[in-house]
This record gives structure tokens, sequence and C-alpha cells, in this order.
């Protein structure tokens, strides 16, 4: 981060008590203070509804933040704890209530310029904008910053995208994909467009297929409730593995700016080719993992989880072959995959090249001649390119070895403790830059193409397929690429 600190801004945080506002943005907002980013003036106003006050709240934030602090990375520092909550206040109140939201304007200094953080259920977004607006609490520059899901489908979301459209215009709005904030993500566009090297062997001339893997070891984190209604498609897939795809596919944008990059992701949103509903069999994988084990330890199945429906059908992996119909990936499958319980928490891309078109070397070696680039987006963050060289010795003749050239960020750079992606998201918000933040017509697109997968399983009744905690899902996503003559990559 470039070490210049923000302008000066009040931060409202609506459902400061919630659990993403204490998981992830107060720990955020305290690293970007310890770090020297945020001006010595800016505020925070943290807005809820349980009675408390602001001493009250203050002193559950150093609780909080102390319990959270990274030990190996960091030390518990007193005095940047302490200065960090002097910039929070406490503001009761109920997102209903139109009159109190009075009280925001004692506290807002005008001059200032004014960011709004909707930590809330969606439901709550357009009932907060239209109370900001009856009581004059913001202005044509005020920033709006709105969490994902987006809605439940392209009709709710469009429902939640009027709403805040209504009280603010596109370039006021940050919807956030945290995927996005990630350096590693966003490591994809100078690793593509940087480098000719690659810029020039990205499409369906060189690259044969390209594999991303999201793959999680918790289960649902006592979210039954939010993630019953979701499941794994709708709560991952729409949102981050199909920015990831955007990211790995687009064209070049002319610049760095926001449109310019968002403007390149939607056209491969609206190049994803549909999934009908014969193609299901072959294309889509849906799995719901049962009593196995995590980490070493026995951990119930989804059904068993803490409020289950013993009936529910949500699925907790998916695995899905998809293709972009367009010059670039014509004949190009991307494999994607992501499920909760599963062995590891890891998120890669594997790019798999295709083979020279004529082959000298030893037929019995043919199968090591695909070089590959194995991007590492968390944890272990770096890359790694397969290529083949000449086995060392006399005796070795022309015989090829596959080996890396490998790239690992905290070895090569230093790096340190990498920011979290709320850090990055909360950075640039304050900078208002809009560029790691989703588009209107991203989210629409992105719900379109879902929600034709989700119809066709309505349709057909289909049910997930069972996985035992702690596997790599469904043996049938095993299958779906084993039927292409490929396989997932794994680590020799
Ligand atoms: N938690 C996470 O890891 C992630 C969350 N998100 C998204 O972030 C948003 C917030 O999620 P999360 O923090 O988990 O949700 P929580 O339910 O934990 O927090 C929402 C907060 O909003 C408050 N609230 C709701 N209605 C009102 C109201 N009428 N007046 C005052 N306060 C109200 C709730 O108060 P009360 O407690 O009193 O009900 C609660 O504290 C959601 O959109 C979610 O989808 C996105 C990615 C990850
Ligand atoms: O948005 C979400 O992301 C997390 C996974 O995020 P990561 O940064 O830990 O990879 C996921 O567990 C959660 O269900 C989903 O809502």
């Amino acid at each position: 981060m470039a070490a210049k600190h923000t302008a000066s801004c009040d931060l409202m945080v609506f459902g400061a008590l919630g659990n993403l506002a204490r998981r992830k943005l107060f720990p955020a907002l305290f690293q970007l203070d310890k770090a020297g980013l945020l001006a010595p003036e800016n505020r925070i106003l943290a807005i809820a509804r349980r009675d408390l006050d602001t001493s009250e709240l203050r002193a559950e934030l150093v609780r909080e933040l102390r319990a959270q602090h990274e030990p190996e990375t960091d030390e518990v520092d007193d005095a940047a704890l302490d200065a960090f909550v002097r910039r929070v206040d406490y503001c009761r109140l109920d997102f209903t209530e139109t009159e109190s939201f009075n009280r925001l304007n004692d506290w807002h200094n005008t001059e200032h310029e004014l960011i709004v953080y909707m930590a809330t259920p969606p439901s709550m977004y357009g009932v907060i904008a239209r109370n900001l607006r009856a009581r004059d609490c913001c202005t044509e520059r005020t920033r709006v910053v709105v969490e994902k899901p987006i809605g439940h489908d392209l009709e709710s979301s469009r429902v939640i995208n009027d709403e805040l459209a209504e009280v603010y215009r596109e370039n006021q709005l940050f919807r956030i994909d945290h995927y996005l904030g990630k350096e590693t993500v966003q490591n994809l566009i100078a690793l593509r467009f940087a480098n000719n090297l690659f810029a020039s062997q990205w499409d369906q001339n060189h690259i044969s297929h390209v594999e991303i893997t999201v793959a999680e070891s918790v289960g649902i984190e006592g979210r039954w409730g939010y993630f019953d209604q979701a499941g794994q498609l709708r709560d991952m897939v729409q949102s981050h593995l199909l920015q990831l795809l955007c990211l790995i596919a687009m064209d070049p944008p002319s610049d760095l700016s926001a449109d310019s990059i968002r403007d390149e992701k939607v056209k491969v949103l609206k190049a994803l080719k549909r999934i009908t509903p014969d193609m299901m069999e072959q294309y889509v994988v849906r799995g719901q993992y049962t009593a196995g084990t995590s980490e070493g330890r026995p951990v119930p199945g989804y059904l068993q989880e803490e409020g289950a429906d013993h009936r529910s059908s949500t699925e907790t992996f998916v695995a899905l072959k998809v293709e972009i119909d367009n010059w670039r990936w014509a004949g190009v499958p991307f494999y994607i995959r992501t499920g909760k319980r599963l062995p590891e928490k890891y998120s890669q891309i594997v790019i798999h090249f295709k083979p020279a078109p004529h082959y000298i070397f030893d037929p019995d070696q043919k199968h090591l001649a695909n070089n590959k680039l194995i991007i590492r987006l968390q944890p272990d963050e770096g890359m790694s390119l397969r290529i083949l060289t000449k086995d060392q010795g006399l005796d070795k003749g022309m015989r090829l070895r596959q080996g890396p050239l490998e790239l690992t960020f905290s070895e090569t750079f230093e790096t340190g403790r990498i920011p979290d992606a709320y850090e990055r998201l909360l950075w640039e918000i304050f900078r208002g830059n809009q560029y790691l933040f989703v588009r209107r017509d991203e989210v629409e697109h992105a719900w379109r193409w879902v929600d034709q997968i989700i119809r066709n399983w309505r349709d057909s009744g289909d049910a997930p397929k069972r996985y035992a905690a702690g596997t790599w899902g469904p043996v049938a996503s095993i299958a779906m690429i084993t039927r292409d003559g490929r396989s997932w990559y794994e680590e020799a």
C-alpha cells in the first residue's frame, strides 16, 4: 500500500454488532489505522440496535481485537488499540425508524466525506438508503458499500439494485466481492497484462483447459439460516468463482480504470454458454457432505448441523464445466469446483497449455508434454510454471523431466504480513476507487447464468450427491473431468 493516508472521511457502519463487522470490518479498520493509513480526523460511527453506550462499545472492541490479533505476524499494541477505538462512537438505532436518523446528522461533520457501510441483511439496504435520504444524511458524493449476495436470484437482485438506484448513482455504489480484495486475485491482472509472455499465449491456440478450485475445510460455521437458503452455487460461484473466471478469461482492458475492467468482465459473463437441461449430467455436479473428519476431528454431516432441517437438499459442493462462447476461448473448458468440508482450504487456478504441435521425444513421455501454470491464490501465495527440461546425466539421452519455475511471494519479495481482503477494500473505498467493486450489470449477468442451473435442478427434482466430510466431493466430479480425458490437478 502506498504510505499516504485517506481523505477526511466519516464512516457509518450499519450492523456494527453483526458477524461481518466484528470479524472483518473492525479488525481491517484497526490494521489500516495501525499502518498509519487513516487520516487523523477519520471517525467511525458504529450503528446497531443493542442498548450500549460508546464506552461499552469501545471496551468490547478492544477485547475482540485483542482476541483476534494474529500472533505470528502481529503484536498486540495497546497504544494503537486505544487510539483506534477513540475514533469509534456508538449510535443505537433501529434502521426502520426514520425519525431516529436525525441523530446521524448530529454526528456527521459535513465537511468530511461520508461513507455508509451496510453490513446488514440485504433487505435493509433500501430501507437504510431511503431513511438516509429522508433525513438529508447523504449527498451526491456519499459512498455506499453493500455486501454480497445482492439478492437470491436475478429478480431479487434487480429489486435491491433498483432500491439503491433510487437514492444513489452507480458511481457511488461499492458492491463488495471480498475475493477482489485478495492480493493474489489482483495479481491476476498484473500476471496477464504486464507479461507479454503470457498475454500472447492466452487463448484457445495455446491453452487446452483451465481449472479453478476454491476448497474450504470449514462447514457452514453456524450459518444454517443463511446458507441453507443459498447453497454453494449462490454463495460462492455466483460471486467469487465467476469473478475469478472473468479475470482469467477477459480481454485486456484499455486501462486500469474501474469501468474498463468491468466492461471486459461483463463481456465474459455475457458469453458464458447456457447449460441446458440435457447438458446437466455432463456439466454440473452437486454435492452435500455427510459426517466425516476435518483436520483430524470427527464432524457432523450437513443435515446434522446446528439448526438443520433434516430434509434439506441444499448443495455444499458444486463442480461445473463452463464454456465461453467467444473467439478467444472456443473449445477451452473451464472446470470449476468449490465445496465446504473438503480436506483442506486452498484456492488455486491451473492453466493447462497445449503441447507443442510436433512431438519429437520419447513416446513414453508424451503425457508430460503440457506446460502448466499453477496460480496459488491462498494459502502459500505464489505461482509455479511447470516446464520440461532435459534430464541431467550422460546416461539420460534426451529424457525429459518436468520441473517448476517457482515464485513464492513471501520468499521472493519478503512481503511479510499479507493484508486481509477487507483492508484493501476499505482502503480503496476511502480513496473512492471502484475498480475492485462489482458493477450492477456484472451482478445481474452472473445471476442470469446461475439461475438457469438452479431452474434445471428444480425442474428435474435433482438431489445432491453425498460425499463424506474430509473428501474431495462426490466421485461424479472426478468423472466429469475424466470423461474429457483429463483430471483435477494434484501436486506430485
Ligand atoms: N458474516 C460474513 O462472514 C459475511 C457476511 N456477508 C454479508 O454481510 C451482511 C451482514 O452479514 P452478517 O454480519 O453475517 O449478519 P448479522 O446478522 O450477523 O449482522 C447484521 C446486523 O444487522 C443488524 N440489524 C438487522 N436489522 C436491523 C434493524 N432493523 N435495526 C438495527 N439493526 C439491525 C442486526 O442486529 P441484531 O443482531 O440486533 O439483529 C445484526 O447485528 C449480509 O448482507 C451478509 O450476507 C458477506 C460475506 C461474508
Ligand atoms: O463469501 C464467502 O466466502 C467464504 C470464503 O472466503 P475465504 O476468503 O475464506 O476463502 C465462505 O466460507 C462463505 O460461505 C461465503 O459467504
